[in-house]
Order: C-alpha cells, then structure tokens, then sequence
C-alpha cells in the first residue's frame, strides 16, 4: 500500500476518525485476480471523519475531506499508486440527469475508497437557486437511489456530505464564477495553499463556450497556484465546424493539456482491456491483419427509447449522440497500430493516424455505406412500447435517426480490404455492445461442417467479457465439426467492474489524458460522419420508420453486409 503525502494536520484528523470497518468496505477489490486481497484491510478505503465547518464559517481550512489516503491500489488493477494532489471538483450542471444518476456516485466511490488524496471539495453550480443544505439533501438523495452507487459504508455520506457547496446562477453572467472563484480561494488553506480545481462541464451543450469564457473572464484557469483543468462533456460539438469554433474558443482561455474531453466509453474496463489484449499477447496481434481477418463488426444495441431526453436527442439524433464518439473511440482501438508506449502522446497519435486512413464517405456516397434508421411502435420484452414519433415531445414527422449502421473501408496497409461494420440504435431488443473479430475462413474444408469463420468477441457490456468462437470435432464416429465457444468472463477477477466516470475523474485529476480525446481526434471523428449529416439532414426520411422496437434495426443495414456476411445474433 502507498501513502500518500497528507498535510499532517489532515492526516491527525484523519487518523482519529477513520472508523474500523469491516473488510466487505474494500469490496472491489479483485480477491482471485491479485491474491492479495484479503490482506486488504477496511482502513484502506475507510474515508475519514471531515470536519464539521459551518458552511459560512468555513472560509478558512474548509471542508477537508481528510480520509485516510492510503491508496487501494488494486481497485482494478488500476495503477493508482498515487493520490490526486488536495483539489476542489466543480460540477457545472451539478443537478441534472447526468450528475445525480453517475457523475456524483462515481465521485462518491472514489471517494469512499480513499481515492482522492487529503482534502477534496465540491463545488456544484447549477440554475436553481439552493443553499449548501439543500444541496446536501439532494446529492445525498442521489447517492442513495443512483444504481451506481457503490455499496455505502456505515458513516460515510453524512462525512461526505460535509464536502459539498453549492452556488447557483445564470451561467451568461460574471457573478457565478466570482462565487466559483470565492469557493476556490477559500479551499485553500485546507488544500495545503494550493488552487488545484477541475471544473467539470456537465451541462447542454450549448453552455460549453459561455462557461469557459467566463472562467477565463476571471483568470480560473490560471495555474500560477495551482493545476487547472476542464472536463468537457459530450457531444463536443454538432458539427465539424461548430466542433473546430468550440476548440478554437476553448483554446483561448486554456492549453490543450490542461483540457479533458471526456467520452465515458474510454473509461469503461472492458474497452481498456481491447488494448491490453491486443498489446499485451503474443498470439492475437499477429492475427490482426488484412491476412487473417475478414471484417470488423461493432455493435452498440441499446433497449432503451428516449428516456425523456427528447429535447436533446431531437437535435442529436444517433449520430451525434453515439456514433461520432463511442462508436468512432470504440473503432480507433480495435484499427490502430501499436503505440511505442502507453501513454497520452502515444496512444492518440496512432488513433488519429487510423482516422485519418478511414476513406471517407462523402454525401454523394453514403447511400452506398450507410444506414439510417427510425424505431415504430413495437415490443420489447413483451411489452408495447411507442415509436419515436409517439415520444412524448418528438415531432409527429420527425426525421431524427435513432439507428445506423455503417461501412467503413481503412486505406491503410494492415486493413486493406477488409471491412469495419458498425450500427448502433436505440429500441433494439436487448442493451449489448460487443466487438467482433471476424476471422477468414478457412482455405480448405477437410471437414464436414468445418468451414466457419472464427469470431473473436469482446463483449464491452453487459456480462464483460472476451469469447473465441471456433470448430471442434462433436464427439462420435464421424469427423463433423460443430462451432464452439471458449468464455472469459470478466467476473472471473471476483470484482465489480468500476464505473467509467470514476476512472476518468480520477485521470484527470492525476493529469493523466491518456482516455480523453484529443482535438485532433474530435476532428477527425466529425470529417467522418460529416457526409452522413449533409445527405440525411434537413431531408424528409420517407422511409421511416423503418423498423420496429424490439427488433435489430431496418433491413436495409442487413444489405450493407453483402451476400456473405452477416450481423452477429446477440
Ligand atoms: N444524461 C446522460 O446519461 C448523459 C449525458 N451526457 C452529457 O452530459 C451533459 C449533461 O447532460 P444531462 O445531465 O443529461 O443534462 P440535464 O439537462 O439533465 O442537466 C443540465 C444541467 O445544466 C443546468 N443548466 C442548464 N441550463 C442552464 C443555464 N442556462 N444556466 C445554469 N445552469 C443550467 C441544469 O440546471 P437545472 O437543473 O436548473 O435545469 C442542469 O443542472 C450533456 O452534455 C450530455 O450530452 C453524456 C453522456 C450521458
Ligand atoms: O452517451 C450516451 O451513452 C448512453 C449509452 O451509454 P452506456 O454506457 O449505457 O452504454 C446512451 O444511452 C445515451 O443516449 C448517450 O447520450
């Protein structure tokens, strides 16, 4: 275990309140995988007794979060030998959907594991007008009906509870970030006179530019005292030139390093361990290649409809909302080459050299290598449910896609030829997101039966896990083959899987941008679906709907396969 550089005074407080708990506190740590688990004390993720400061009283030494930072460096094999420097987490959009229901259990979690170094605040800001308390009932109200919420040990969300402030306002005036900037000054005398902050944009779109020039109006992003940075959540733009204007404005108040566009399927264990896969065996990568493999399928399927975000997505529409970030992230790692090193520089340069090798689907073309698609009325686990246009308000004509599936060709030497089939759509009938590896067949069938191609499947949610599909001999006289398949599951580690928000508040905050996109990589990402935009936008879809809930999308995205191939049954 390693323990992190506390101000001592924090540690004392720290030290006199860690409760003893019992060692279920430490439940995500991996008991088979590491074989040092059970040596893994509760002390270790105890979160320590905060300081009762009166909110108003607490200018000076403030809300000190002063766990006990021993740090549980096995919380999923993550590399977490070290604890974020004292720092405050500011949540612009602090009550909405996606802070109560993730953002906040995330910080929670970490927090609770002694993640998060000596002193820690946060600061929400949101629109509502609310005092510290209120806001103290409503995140603990979050944390207590997120499912996300990791396991709650007996005491901490009264002490976390204790490092929440809240200020509100118009987020188009200067009087939110004075208070903003008031929250960080007070923060630091307990944060060991350092200003450390990450300012974490969890808001529409649209308020992306005004609260990062307002920061900058009154010099937040000054490092002088401390390190700055900004979370910027997605999408990252609407378009490719509204993507290039928001990081030419972004980029006028802060450094690149210092920005964090986050796409939270970076985050996800399973997407990490595609890389580990790939890069750390022998046997895989010199399969990888246009000589091996026949195509690349990656399926996003979601059950869910709208969820009341009509306001959003009518705007978004599938593409922006999966296809130009998770879907484009969950294609850069299975097609780059290897990095020379695990790192930020390394890793996002071979992303960006592989987007850059997509050949591109002008307007004029998309017909021919894209799908688009609008759900109807259906059934989904035997229930009706409405079409998109019956959505509470959707438009009675709508043409917003809430599916597609693409072709995507790679002009480069490892993927000549060989295909990258990606579709994802909501209203489909089950919630599963995988990556096949479609092997060739092979060039000489011996066997009855024997002529299958390979799949190797790694299946990003749910049920995690990595499965190779191959021919085996079915017992008896006969030579017949039959498909198999050899399962990983990832449950075999004995831990739950973390929250991806966790992982990348946490990177961020060590500094490390190695999951986020890079400006590049947003750019490249938009150039590729621009083409879908300008031929499916601002046009009647007289096709749609075109299929309905609770099937596998429209018939159109079977085609896009050709005559001998096909979408994986999930
Ligand atoms: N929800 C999700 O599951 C996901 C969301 N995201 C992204 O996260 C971001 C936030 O999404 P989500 O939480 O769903 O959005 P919500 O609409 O639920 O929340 C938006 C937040 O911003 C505040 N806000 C809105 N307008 C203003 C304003 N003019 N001045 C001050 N505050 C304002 C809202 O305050 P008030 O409460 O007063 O309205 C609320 O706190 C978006 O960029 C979204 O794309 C990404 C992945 C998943
Ligand atoms: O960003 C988004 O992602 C979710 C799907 O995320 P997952 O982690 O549950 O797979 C999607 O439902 C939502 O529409 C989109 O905004």
């Amino acid at each position: 275990m390693t323990k992190s550089t506390n101000a001592s005074a924090s540690k004392a407080a720290a030290k006199s309140a860690a409760p003893a708990v019992k060692a279920s506190a430490a439940r995500k740590t991996p008991a088979k995988a590491t074989g040092k688990a059970a040596t893994t004390t509760a002390t270790d993720a105890a979160p320590a007794k905060a300081p009762k400061t009166p909110r108003k009283a607490a200018s000076k030494g403030k809300a000190s979060a002063a766990p006990e930072t021993t740090v549980n460096p096995f919380r999923n094999g993550m590399r977490r030998s070290r604890a974020p420097e004292p720092a405050t987490l500011v949540i612009f959009g602090a009550t909405g959907d996606l802070s109560r229901r993730k953002l906040l259990p995330a910080v929670f979690g970490l927090w609770q594991d002694g993640l998060l170094g000596s002193a820690f605040n946060i600061v929400g800001v949101g629109r509502q007008e609310m005092t510290d308390e209120q806001f103290r009932d409503y995140a603990l109200e979050a944390l207590k009906t997120s499912k996300e919420t990791d396991a709650i040990q007996p005491g901490s969300l009264e002490k976390f509870r204790d490092l929440l402030y809240y200020e509100y306002g118009d987020f188009a005036t200067d009087e939110v970030y004075d208070r903003v900037g008031k929250q960080l000054d007070e923060a630091e005398n307990a944060h060991g006179g350092r200003k450390n902050a990450v300012f974490y944009l969890s808001t529409p779109p649209s308020l992306f530019e005004p609260i990062s020039n307002g920061l900058g109006r009154l010099g937040l992003q000054d490092e002088s005292e401390g390190w700055r940075r900004i979370i910027i959540e997605k999408p990252f733009g609407t378009t490719l030139e509204s993507a290039r204007r928001l990081n030419d404005v972004i980029h006028a108040v802060w450094n690149e390093s210092q920005v964090y566009r986050i796409d939270h399927y970076l985050g996800k264990e399973t997407v990490q361990n595609l890389m580990a896969i790939r890069f750390g065996n022998a046997i895989f990568e010199p399969l990888w290649n246009r000589s091996y493999v026949d195509h690349i399928q990656i399926t996003a399927a979601e059950d869910l409809g709208l969820e009341g975000r009509a306001g959003y997505y009518e705007e978004a529409g599938i593409i922006r909302d999966m296809l130009q970030n998770h879907l484009m992230q969950l294609f850069t790692l299975v097609a780059m080459e290897p990095p020379v090193a695990f790192d930020e520089g390394a890793i996002r340069d071979e992303k960006v050299k592989v987007l850059r090798a997509v050949k591109p689907i002008p307007a004029s073309q998309v017909r021919y290598s894209a799908v688009r698609g609008q759900y109807g009325p259906g059934t989904l686990a035997g229930e009706r449910v409405p079409g998109y246009r019956e959505e509470p308000n959707v438009a009675p004509q709508s043409s917003t896609p809430t599916y597609v599936a693409i072709k995507l060709e790679v002009d480069n030497w490892r993927w000549q030829g060989v295909p990258f089939f990606i579709r994802t759509g909501k209203r489909l009938p089950k919630k599963v997101t995988e990556i096949a590896v479609v092997f060739k067949r092979p060039p000489l069938g011996l066997f009855p039966g024997g002529l299958e191609r390979n799949v190797l499947a790694f299946r990003i949610q749910p049920d995690e896990g990595v499965s190779l599909k191959f021919s085996s001999k079915t017992p008896g006289q006969e030579n017949q083959l039959r498909e198999v398949t050899m399962d990983f599951r990832y449950d075999a580690f004995g831990a739950g899987l973390e929250s991806p928000y966790s992982r990348l508040v946490l990177d961020a905050m060590l500094g490390d941008a190695t999951l986020f996109p890079r400006e590049d990589e947003v750019d490249h990402a938009w150039q590729l679906v621009t083409g879908m935009l300008e031929a499916w936008e601002g046009k009647p879809a007289e096709e749609f709907p075109n299929y309905a809930a609770g099937s596998w999308g429209p018939e159109a995205a079977d085609e896009l396969m050709g005559p001998d191939r096909r979408w994986r049954r999930l």
